[in-house]
Order: C-alpha cells, then sequence, then structure tokens
C-alpha cells in the first residue's frame, strides 16, 4: 500500500473499541507513516505517542483528517455534529445505517463495520460494506486497515451487517458464556473454584486453536467427537437435546432484532 502521509481521524479514539483499533494502527507497519487524530469527551487519555494528537473538537479532527473512524455508541450518534466535506468516513457503530450517517456526517462516501471486542488482541473479526460513492481507492485501504487488528471481508448486502452483528459482533461473548456455563457446572460437582476456571478457560482456548488447525470447519470438529462414540459424544447429544443449537439461534436473533432496532 501506498502509505503517504496520512491522517486518520477516530471520534470516540479512546474507549473500548476505538482505542483497540488505535493500537492495532499504531502497531502496524503498513502505516508507520499515518498520523492520527484522536477525540475524547470527558477524559484525555494517560498516555501519549508522537504518532497520535487528541482533541475533543470533533469538527477540528475532520478539518485536520483525510479519513474519519466513527467509533461512540449509536446512543452517542446523533450529538456528533461534524460535516466531513465528502470525505470518506469508517463507522463501526453497531445498528447505525450507512444512509443515516451520510445525512448525519455530511459524505457519501461511507464505509459500515463492525468489529469485536477482540479488537484488542488484533483477533477481530471486521465484516464491512461500502456506499456506492466510495472510489476504488478508498476501498483499497480498507482491508489493510481491519488487518491491523483482525481478520475482514467485504459484504454486498448492508444487512448482512445487522445480522453478522450478531454473530461475530456480540460472538467473543457466546463462548465466554460457554465458559461460565462449564465452571458453574464443575462447581456444582464441588471442584475447586480455580480448577474449574482454568479447566473452562483453557477448553475455550484450546477449542479456538483446534478450529484453526482444522482450516475452520467446526463441523469436522464436532463429528470427529460424535464419530469417537465416547463421553464426548454422550455430553454432545444431551446438549443437543435440551436445545443448545435452538438457544444459540434464539439468542442471535435477538441480537439481530436489537441491531436492527437501534438507531431507529
Ligand atoms: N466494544 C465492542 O466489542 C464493540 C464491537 C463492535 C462494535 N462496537 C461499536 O463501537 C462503538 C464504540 O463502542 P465501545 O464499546 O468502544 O464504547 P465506549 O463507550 O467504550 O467508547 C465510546 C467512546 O466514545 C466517546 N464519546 C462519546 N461521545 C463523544 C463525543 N461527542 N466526542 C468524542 N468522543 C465521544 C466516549 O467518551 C467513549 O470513550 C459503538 O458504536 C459500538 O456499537 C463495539
Ligand atoms: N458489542 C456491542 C454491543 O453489545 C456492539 C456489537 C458488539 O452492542
Amino acid at each position: 500500500m501506498n502509505d503517504k502521509q496520512r491522517v486518520i481521524g477516530v471520534i470516540g479514539g479512546t474507549g473500548w473499541l476505538g482505542a483497540a483499533i488505535v493500537n492495532g494502527i499504531l502497531q502496524s507497519h503498513d502505516f508507520a507513516n499515518t498520523r492520527l487524530i484522536v477525540s475524547y469527551r470527558t477524559h484525555a487519555p494517560r498516555e501519549t505517542s508522537a504518532q497520535v494528537s487528541v482533541t475533543q473538537d470533533n469538527q477540528y479532527l475532520v478539518e485536520q483528517s483525510d479519513m474519519v473512524i466513527l467509533s461512540v455508541r449509536p446512543q452517542d450518534w446523533p450529538a456528533i455534529n461534524i460535516d466531513l466535506k465528502g470525505k470518506l468516513v469508517i463507522s463501526v457503530m453497531a445498528g447505525i445505517t450507512a444512509a443515516q450517517i451520510s445525512e448525519g456526517a455530511h459524505t457519501s462516501k461511507v464505509i459500515r463495520s463492525l468489529p469485536n471486542a477482540a479488537a484488542s488482541i488484533n483477533e477481530s473479526y471486521t465484516p464491512w460494506f461500502a456506499s456506492q460513492a466510495c472510489s476504488t481507492d478508498d476501498l483499497s485501504i480498507i482491508p489493510t486497515l481491519f488487518n491491523t487488528f483482525g481478520t475482514e471481508d467485504q459484504c454486498e448486502i448492508e444487512d448482512d451487517i445487522d445480522y453478522l452483528t450478531a454473530i461475530s459482533g456480540a460472538g467473543p461473548a457466546y463462548p465466554a458464556l460457554l465458559a461460565q456455563a462449564l465452571e458453574e457446572s464443575a462447581l456444582t460437582h464441588g471442584l475447586p473454584r480455580h480448577i474449574a476456571r482454568h479447566a473452562a478457560n483453557a477448553v475455550i482456548r484450546g477449542s479456538g486453536g483446534l478450529l484453526e488447525d482444522l482450516n475452520s470447519y467446526p463441523e469436522q470438529l464436532v463429528n470427529v467427537f460424535e464419530n469417537y462414540g465416547g463421553t464426548t459424544a454422550a455430553g454432545l447429544i444431551s446438549m443437543r437435546q435440551a436445545g443448545f443449537i435452538k438457544a444459540v439461534d434464539q439468542g442471535v436473533n435477538a441480537a439481530y432484532q436489537r441491531a436492527k432496532t437501534l438507531g431507529r
């Protein structure tokens, strides 16, 4: 990528996701020649860097930037009063549509994306959708940008971003819930808490590694255990019978409906 002295503004860049994105960019060789300007609402960041300047003035940030990342909570979006004057904007906000962003920020060049909490360890999965006005040049930087804190896919249909909000956006919380359920089951059985917790966390971590080794086919991993016909198969059959798959589907749909109504 041709990285000229580019300036990227990050509105809400000291928040949970914004800070993770800023860190990903700062760690990337692809953006070694990029400067960042980060806005905050109340608390100025304690750590500073020569590559990053900070402001509380979002319009000043816009004026200084070649492109702007929007990382405030959906409920704070209506109060963000900025005029992008046609510059590229990259939103990570759940539930706010490209049309709403275009109208509110005065630009037709909108990338709507949905990273996840694993951005903080550079392991996010980030689906993204581009409005029609984005040029080939605008689009060329997007995979490189999202790869600084994980992996990405471009979606052709905007609604898929709302659905993926429920799948991969919320996703890191789902295995955490499974780990909690495993831990609670072990505690009920009388195991010491530190062992219950260590075992549950190690399971989630190890399963993630196995899925990577199997080239990301979860059903292959499940089938291996089902065909083995041992203790794991007994556990899987019982979990299915208790409604595990349906519970996951219902949970995803609840999160999807929330994403669809967040911005309204
Ligand atoms: N946290 C996640 O896992 C996650 C995942 C995917 C998408 N998102 C989306 O990312 C966005 C940010 O979420 P978050 O979890 O980082 O929230 P957060 O509350 O941690 O961060 C938002 C930041 O925006 C700042 N802010 C609010 N109004 C501002 C203003 N006018 N000017 C400057 N800064 C302002 C807040 O002070 C805060 O620091 C949300 O829209 C959310 O839907 C979050
Ligand atoms: N995390 C944020 C939420 O829970 C946005 C998507 C995932 O709303």
